[in-house]
């Protein structure tokens, strides 16, 4: 029987924690010891045996370190297979196999976290042969024992006694490795992407994360360049999230329904969103945009005026996002409102020149390449824990989505404006955070209820803005005798406040509320709030997941419900269905679930 081979260790580690216990271990067991300059060093000064790893190479350590073990007699040693033909390389080359690999790598993530750190200073603390150490011994685990942490000394030596290294803990040190290797080569490409890509291309640095004592904060691709030009200004991070939410929202939308497409966005989620259905005389009133030039010839101006016209108080400092180049008509209705940046494919030139004016020149105005495709799968990190999952490329199509009614029976075919509407309200959705629940009329969402935990409570929500909103069309509202001077905020807040049934009966805040008018309005009765919300109708609901029980049925009903779109599979499914035919409302079953975080 052939006599076994004395083993061989490669030992090259810049974090020298434990380095001596192992080495000691490793002599017990009779391993050869073969290290780095300053690793062999240390080994050397407690008097254990330990050579150069030039007495393999025959090949001093050169260029001030940049390359110490970056030779075929240590690669081919780590690399070789129990194969014939490795077998007869490494003979023909005087090689031996090498059967463990210690190394950790030069602190580069320490070293750039410095602040002004130099180029040159962060070049020279790239590791190469280290991580070509580590990745050479983890690819060949079959064979090679990869020791990349000091924290691994302890269990590795423990199981040496026991004999050899299992195949198991050969891979599991060999996974560790490559995540080291991947985690180092992503601080390299981060530093640099930051300093040779920083242009906005590829990396942009924002001012903060969610909130001002989050940083740093940036936005980068790892390959290629961002979908996304700055025009003007400089996004924040919860801009970006709603650039990133509402760009596919508007592109879908006006996809699903070959209308130019608007939303309206604010902390990631939709307070409108709307397809440019051409606007009554009424609509332009109560949007506020009676006076704008140009309007009925333009689409988009008219989709955006639906979006931000849904929920003005929500609306209030939002992100819009176009789904078309935007035109002068639109850049008018946006210019005089409170917005804090807009995403479109294009600008004509009268557009962004009005734009650029904005919030004193500080307007986000961002140019989205709209052939862009995003990756199928999308990572993220929480509490430092990364979560992985398919994108909701889900089509929500306005032939195919609502293709299933379950109630009335003998109903087998949706109007035209129903379907148009379910859309709208199911693709909004899509893009907010749930729960969510949404009401639509007129190509446009006109109540949203957002991240809510409970569901009756999203239904709620947006039933009491879909009053407001049609509260809002009562002629009282729109014919309001408002003092010279006052806002648009201000009048938008006033509106509210008595479209929602909130002016308060005496005291500061209604002395304030009074203020605004010539003529202050008398409030609405109980009866006169009834009988106008007994008006609403033909609107259609979509839900982001299945109705739990009759409640949200009827509340969506209170608000003029004609059609409702929702998942199915909750035991009350068939309390559900049969409440809505009770109320005289379509139930159509939307087979995808759509919960968005
Ligand atoms: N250039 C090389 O061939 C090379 N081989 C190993 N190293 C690194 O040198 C360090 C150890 O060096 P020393 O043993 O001299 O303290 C380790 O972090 C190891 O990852 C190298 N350094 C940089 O790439």
């Amino acid at each position: 029987m052939a006599e076994e081979q004395q083993k061989i260790a490669i030992l090259s580690v810049f974090d020298k924690t434990g380095l001596l216990d192992l080495a000691k271990g490793l002599i017990k067991h009779n391993v050869r010891l073969l290290a780095s300059g300053g690793t062999a060093r240390m080994i050397r000064e407690s008097n254990f045996p330990v050579e150069d790893v030039s007495a393999i190479t025959k090949a001093p350590e050169m260029l001030g370190g940049r390359v110490k073990t970056l030779h075929p007699a240590v690669h081919g040693g780590i690399l070789a297979r129990n194969l014939e033909s490795d077998e007869k390389d490494l003979a023909e080359q005087g090689i031996s196999k090498v059967d463990y690999v210690v190394c950790n790598l030069y602190p580069f993530r320490d070293t750039v976290a410095k602040i002004g750190v130099t180029i040159e200073e962060a070049v020279e603390e790239i590791d190469i042969g280290g991580v070509t150490l580590l990745r050479a011994a983890a690819k060949n685990h079959a064979r090679v024992t990869t020791l990349s942490s000091p924290n691994q000394y302890h269990d590795f030596l423990k199981e040496l006694e026991q004999g050899d290294i299992s195949e198991k803990t050969r891979k599991l040190y060999a996974l560790e490795a490559f995540e080291q290797t991947a985690d180092y080569d992503d601080a390299i490409s981060r530093f640099f992407r930051a300093k040779y890509a920083g242009d906005g291309l590829q990396h942009l640095s924002l001012r903060y994360g969610a909130n001002p004592h989050q940083k740093p904060a940036a936005a980068f691709m790892r390959n290629g360049h961002l979908p996304f030009k700055v025009l003007c200004g400089a996004p924040g991070y919860i801009n970006l999230l709603d650039v990133l939410n509402s760009w596919p929202l508007v592109k879908e939308l006006s996809r699903a329904l070959e209308y130019p497409a608007a939303a309206s966005f604010k902390h990631v989620s939709p307070a409108g969103a709307a397809i440019g259905v051409p606007l009554t005389e009424i609509e332009r009133k109560v949007y506020m945009v009676d006076d704008i030039e140009g309007l009925e010839n333009s689409p988009l101006a008219q989709a955006y005026a639906r979006a931000r016209g849904a929920d003005r108080m929500s609306s209030f400092g939002d992100v819009i996002a176009l789904s078309h180049k935007v035109d002068l008509p639109t850049a008018k209705i946006i210019s005089r409102e409170v917005s804090d940046g807009i995403v479109a494919p294009g600008y004509s030139p009268e557009a962004l020149e009005i734009l650029r004016k904005k919030k004193g020149g500080k307007y986000l105005v961002l140019q989205m390449d709209p052939d862009y495709e995003p990756p199928s799968e999308e990572t993220r990190q929480v509490y430092g824990v990364s979560l992985l999952q398919q994108r909701n490329d889900a089509q929500i199509s306005p032939s195919d989505t609502f293709a299933t009614i379950i109630s009335p029976k003998e109903n087998s075919k949706l109007p035209g404006t129903a379907v148009r509407d379910l859309t709208v309200a199911t693709i909004a959705l899509k893009y907010t955070q749930s729960n969510s629940v949404c009401y639509a009329l007129n190509g446009q969402v006109i109540g949203l209820g957002a991240g809510q935990q409970s569901r009756i409570h999203c239904t709620r929500l947006a039933g009491d803005k879909a009053d407001n909103w049609w509260m809002r069309f009562h002629e009282r509202a729109i014919n309001l005798k408002w003092k010279k001077g006052v806002k648009r905020p201000e009048k938008s807040n006033a509106i509210d406040l008595l479209c929602s049934g909130s002016v308060p009966k005496s005291g500061v805040e209604r002395e304030d509320f009074e203020k605004n008018f010539e003529e202050v309005p008398s409030v609405f009765t109980e009866e006169e709030r009834e009988a106008w919300l007994s008006k609403l109708s033909e609107v259609a609901v979509s839900s982001d997941a299945f109705f739990p029980f009759i409640d949200n049925v009827f509340r969506t009903a209170r608000s003029g419900a004609k059609y409702i779109a929702a998942p199915t599979g909750s035991q009350n499914d068939q309390a559900v269905f049969s409440t809505a035919e009770k109320l005289g409302i379509t139930f159509v079953e939307q087979h995808i679930r759509l919960f968005h975080h």
